[in-house]
């Protein structure tokens, strides 16, 4: 495939339009162009493509392209339950998508969540299909560490997707595993297998024969047919819809600057959770009371465009290790050693640059605080009388001891709130790391719509953060977690001081509930938008991922998926492409 800004053939049109080339966007149409060769296929991205961006590239400048071009920029609007505070909301604008600016975690959830996926409504949805999906795009390579076997479970070696556990491992975080061991969670080296559950030194989506990222744009694309074409710097306005008797079909697009594209067989939309659901509204598909204020007309009823929103919340505290290790921050005040460390990862040699993070941990609340009755309660209490399937399937989930309901991660260097340190201040120059726990099941759901008095701008976020009880209390039991494990051997002996939120700040469970409101960001995950689920529940594509009321538009991304799973996201959406793919050519042969 080429990557052109402009292609005179549009004016012929082509065979299938997918917008949005983002991690599911690029996976899907590479694997179009290889299965459907004679099929002519369009690929509209709205940033450019950046294959030399170092920022994209390198591991340890993982988060450094948040808030640049490279990034939508969005942002939650102001949350109740969270003291009214406004939360970031990355999103990648580039070739390649958020798997361009993710932190590159590489995992995957339990295998009755995924089978959870298809007993919401969806038949041909379970764990061992979907794990064969997962496989088509993954290449991993144990590159000899005692972590995983090439012949674990859970393991594929030829996709396009790489992934390895990080050679760089600080010396401060070798008291991970002991430390958790000492907490009673078990050390699982084939966590990608279906049982997540455990303490590991966890993989990332890295190239291990360079160490750069391995991210839908450079893993997939050399691997496109010819009649594969990709537009950037290009974006879709809205879909096309004509209506004849069997109903609505998609004919094609309209970009941004009113130029028309036809499609002959299909339109995708691959634009991510917070931007399938807006194409649709703009499209005229969607609640007819969002699609009026905004002077739309509605051409298909369908109130679950932009609801269900779900998504992880995290939450961090921080320690300043002692003087004998080194850790990540050296990068923030040491140039001459980030730039002899940049020059090693040039080069190919080992380097603090290799680094993204390996330390990991997923549990029940059984494992994690003993006694779970009364989360269960609360998530009782929150779901009341609700029939959605999101909240039964979490509800049932926080009684399956298999599956995870909270997640600890190691993450080296500062990665709080309160920020590093000043210049000029004590503790400018050290070094620190954090822990971060993200709550697997969030009872909370929200919404993402269109904004109703510019249509054209940024979407109208709402996530409703930890606004049940639930929530509330899950992430005080998470954080709280986090200091246990701190102050746990060896873990503790590699730190002298907390640094947030302080060992004498905070203690009483209103100080950690004051923590929680202040300090709970997003870990990026959000989904559910335009959930794969049956209409009356409010599902906006069926198990094919085809919109309701259209023939031949699909949406084929984070937003199909109907519950969250305590993974991070990038392998489910790669499966996500994967079997989109296998549905669009087996349709086409059968
Ligand atoms: C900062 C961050 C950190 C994360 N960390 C991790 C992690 O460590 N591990 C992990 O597994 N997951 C992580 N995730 C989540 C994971 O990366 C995402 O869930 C996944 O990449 C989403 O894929 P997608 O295809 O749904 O959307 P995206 O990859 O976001 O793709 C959507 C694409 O559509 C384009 N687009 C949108 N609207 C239009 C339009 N109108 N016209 C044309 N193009 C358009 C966008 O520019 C974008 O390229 C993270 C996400 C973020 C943002």
């Amino acid at each position: 495939a080429t990557v052109k800004r402009k292609d005179a053939s549009w004016r012929k049109g082509y065979d299938y339009i997918i917008v949005g080339g983002g991690t599911a966007g690029v996976a899907l149409s590479t694997r179009l162009s290889q299965g459907l060769p004679d099929s002519k296929i369009l690929l509209i991205e709205a940033g450019p493509a950046a294959f030399d961006e170092l920022g994209i590239n390198v591991p340890g400048k993982k988060g450094s392209t948040l808030g640049t071009q490279y990034d939508w920029n969005f942002t939650t609007i102001p949350q109740p339950a969270l003291k009214n505070r406004v939360l970031a909301q990355n999103r990648g604008k580039v070739l390649g998508g958020s798997s361009a600016l993710n932190l590159l975690t590489y995992d995957r959830a339990s295998a009755s969540e995924y089978d959870g996926w298809g007993e919401v409504g969806n038949p041909g949805w379970d764990f061992d299909t979907f794990e064969d999906m997962m496989d088509r795009a993954e290449n991993f390579t144990s590159a000899d560490t005692e972590w995983y076997d090439d012949d674990n479970d859970g393991i594929n070696t030829d996709g396009p997707v790489r992934g390895t556990i990080n050679r760089f491992i600080p010396a401060h975080q070798n008291g991970w595993v002991p430390t958790l061991n000492s907490l009673g969670i078990e050390t699982n080296k084939e966590y990608m297998s279906g049982n997540p559950l455990g303490v590991m030194y966890s993989s990332s989506s890295i190239d291990p024969t360079h160490y750069n990222r391995s991210y839908s744009a450079n893993a997939y694309l050399p691997l496109a047919g010819p009649r594969l074409t990709v537009m950037t710097d290009t974006t879709v306005l809205k879909v096309n819809l004509k209506q004849d008797h069997h109903g609505y079909y998609a004919t094609g697009v309209t970009l941004a600057n009113g130029t028309v594209i036809n499609a002959t067989q299909e339109v995708i939309l691959s634009a991510g959770s917070f931007q399938s659901p807006g194409l649709l509204e703009l499209s005229g598909i969607g609640n007819k009371t969002v699609l009026a204020a905004a002077g739309i007309e509605q051409l298909i009823e369908l109130p679950g465009v932009g609801e269900n929103l779900q998504d992880h919340i995290r939450i961090q505290t921080s320690y300043q290790v002692k003087e004998n290790y080194t850790s990540f921050d050296i990068l923030r005040y040491n140039t001459t050693y980030a730039t002899e460390q940049l020059q090693l990862w040039f080069e190919g040699k080992y380097s603090i640059y290799d680094y993204t993070g390996s330390a990991y941990s997923f549990m029940t609340w059984k494992q994690a605080i003993g006694n779970d009755s009364t989360l269960r309660a609360l998530a009782q209490a929150a779901v009341g009388s609700s029939k959605h399937p999101a909240d039964t399937k979490k509800l049932e989930w926080l009684s399956d001891p298999t599956i995870p309901q909270l997640e600890v991660i190691m993450s080296d260097g500062y990665t709080g709130v309160k920020g590093y340190p000043a210049i000029g201040t004590a503790l400018y120059g050290k070094g620190f790391f954090s822990l971060l726990a993200a709550v697997m099941h969030p009872l909370s759901r929200g919404t993402v719509h269109i904004n109703s008095s510019d249509p054209l701008g940024k979407p109208i976020i709402d996530p409703n953060y930890l606004s049940n009880g639930y929530d509330l209390q899950a992430a005080i039991a998470a954080i709280k977690k986090c200091r246990q494990i701190a102050t746990t051997p060896p873990l503790s002996d590699v730190w002298d001081s907390e640094y947030e939120p302080g060992l004498e700040n905070v203690n009483t469970d209103a100080e950690w509930k004051d923590f929680v409101l202040n300090t709970t960001l997003t870990i990026y995950h959000p989904v559910g938008t335009c959930a794969m689920l049956p209409r009356m529940d409010g599902g906006v594509v069926d198990p094919k991922l085809k919109v309701y009321g259209t023939r031949n538009l699909r949406v084929v991304d984070a937003s199909i998926i109907p519950v969250l799973i305590s993974a991070h996201m990038q392998t489910a959406v790669y499966g996500i492409a994967e079997m989109a793919a296998d549905i669009i050519i087996g349709n086409l042969n059968s």
